[in-house]
């Protein structure tokens, strides 16, 4: 398998990636990431994936180039990064107490070919108090994160069970990805 290249900008991808020992290298990408939400959300993580991988910068050609997109949906509505911490503190009350599915679109694109996919993790999540949420927006920890919160971080303190893939959740189901990459490669 020739040199894997990961488009983005996203340290936990690149952690994951590492820590199951998938060599790669960090590039970054010229896709612009929108909203717009394409008929269904797992149709936007794929979308927004293919996007990234596909405008992935300084890569050599005939290389494997993997992107990814990461989002919240909660009783039908799609929560992406908080824009503001007004936003941040509204998904959070919207999400305790509750359960959410955490939707991870993974492409991997080699010269013309193309590997879509997607994972989706269900999370549980405790009943929130106002301070808590107040004392975890002041962290910053949710500023980066769809949903606002982070399991790898302090917000695994609210998580009561999931099911599904927790690498899903921080950001890449690195099981699946390794086995597409198998497959691909044999
Ligand atoms: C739910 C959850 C999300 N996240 C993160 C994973 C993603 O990095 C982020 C969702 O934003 P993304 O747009 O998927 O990714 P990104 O902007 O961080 O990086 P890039 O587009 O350059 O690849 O939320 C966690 O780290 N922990 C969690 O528990």
């Amino acid at each position: 398998m020739s040199g894997l290249y990961l488009a983005s900008g996203s340290p936990r991808r690149h952690e994951l990636l590492d820590q199951v020992g998938i060599a790669h290298t960090v590039v970054a990408s010229a896709y612009e990431e929108s909203n717009e939400v394409i008929s269904s959300p797992v149709d936007m993580v794929e979308a927004q994936a293919l996007g990234k991988a596909k405008a992935a910068i300084g890569v050599p050609d005939g290389s494997i180039v993997l992107g990814a997109d990461t989002i919240v949906v909660h009783n039908g509505e799609i929560l992406g990064k908080p824009a503001t911490k007004e936003d941040a503190r509204r998904m959070l009350h919207a999400l305790s107490g509750d359960t959410h599915s955490v939707i991870t679109g993974v492409a991997i694109v080699i010269g013309n070919q193309e590997w879509v996919f997607h994972n989706e993790t269900f999370v549980h999540f405790k009943t929130l108090s106002i301070h808590e949420i107040e004392s975890y927006i002041d962290t910053g920890e949710p500023m980066d994160k769809a949903g606002a919160y982070g399991i790898q971080g302090k917000g695994a303190l609210w998580v009561t069970g999931i099911e599904g893939s927790y690498t899903n959740v921080v950001g890449l189901p690195v099981e699946q990805v390794y086995d597409t990459l198998r497959q691909i490669f044999g």
